[in-house]
């Protein structure tokens, strides 16, 4: 099995961000508060995120979370909104302002055309709940890992993949039940109702996550953009359609039919696609 080398990207407060063969590993880096994220985090989150989409040899991106908490010792992925940074509009940041920016990192994490694997090694809650929710794939730590949705505890309603998403991938009783009771859910149990991929030993989690992303290294790019997308595609309406059919506009490009198209209106002649109407 490969061993990841980790090298740091970038410095952050809040989250740490590196990078090994192909795999971008962004974790939370505020385990005294169960890895809880402010507007400075998700601002993190999105510069992350987006470098690690713009990056073309990077193909797999590892949501994870540093810890355990040096006050108690307990692991967690993430516990959702900072409640203490809570205003009355949003979250507020640094500059004052509310914000609810934690739906642009899920947007990021949706619609970027590589695999995203949570790697969940303790609370996942929330607005982290929600998160895992939205990556690709999730794998938890068998010891450490639990599920738990609180928004119904503190007003909050992720009403977009958080919940309706949820519902499509435990069904709507489930989903129902995890946000209308709140209780916690084991890896096991996450994993019988279909939200996490695999359980697996707590020391084993982060080498087994990027043994996960070194699988799909080395599967087609192509292939993986696009059957994520057309996964996506149901769910996510006109958008969903928007997204994919921006890569099949892409692919088409690359075709001689497209450079006949472009070289014709550039040289002022009309376009010869003889013999291109394929069965
Ligand atoms: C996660 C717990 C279940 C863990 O319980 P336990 O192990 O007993 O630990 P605690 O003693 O409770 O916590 C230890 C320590 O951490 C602090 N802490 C934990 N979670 C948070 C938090 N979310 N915010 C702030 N601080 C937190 C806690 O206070 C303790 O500190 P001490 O100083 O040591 O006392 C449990 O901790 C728990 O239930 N946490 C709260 C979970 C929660 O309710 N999260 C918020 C849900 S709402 C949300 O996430 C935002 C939703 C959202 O993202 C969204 C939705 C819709 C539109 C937009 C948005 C958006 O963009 O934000």
């Amino acid at each position: 099995m490969e061993k990841a080398n980790w090298k740091t990207v970038k410095e952050y407060s809040d989250i740490t961000y590196k990078k090994s063969n192909g795999v971008a590993r962004i974790a939370f880096n505020r385990p005294e508060v169960r890895n809880a994220f402010r507007p400075k985090t998700t601002s993190e989150l999105l510069d992350a995120f987006q470098d690690a989409q713009e990056d073309t040899s990077i193909g797999v991106v590892l949501l994870s979370a540093e810890g355990p908490s040096p006050k108690d010792g307990v692991y967690s992925f993430c516990s959702g909104g900072d409640q203490s940074a809570r205003g009355q509009q949003g979250y507020v940041g640094e500059d004052g302002y509310h914000r609810l920016n934690i739906l642009e990192v899920q947007r990021l994490i949706r619609f970027m055309p590589k695999a995203v694997i949570a790697v969940v090694p303790g609370w996942a809650v929330g607005g982290g709940h929600s998160l895992h929710v939205v990556c690709d794939m999730t794998l938890a730590s068998k010891e450490h890992a639990i599920f738990k949705q609180t928004d119904a505890d503190v007003t909050s309603f992720d009403g977009g993949y958080g919940s309706a998403y949820l519902a499509k991938m435990v069904g709507q009783k489930k989903a129902r039940e995890i946000f209308f009771l709140g209780r916690n859910y084991s890896a096991q149990e996450a994993f019988e109702m279909g939200m996490v991929n695999a359980v697996i030993p707590h020391n084993d989690l982060e080498d087994t996550a990027y043994q996960w992303a070194q699988e799909i290294l080395a599967k087609s790019p192509i292939s993986i953009k696009m059957l994520k997308f057309a996964m996506n595609l149901t769910d996510d309406g006109m958008v969903g359609q928007q997204v994919f059919a921006g890569e099949a506009t892409r692919l088409a490009y690359m075709t001689d039919e497209a450079k006949e198209g472009r070289d014709a209106f550039l040289e002022k002649r009309k376009p010869n696609f003889d013999k291109k109407w394929l069965p």
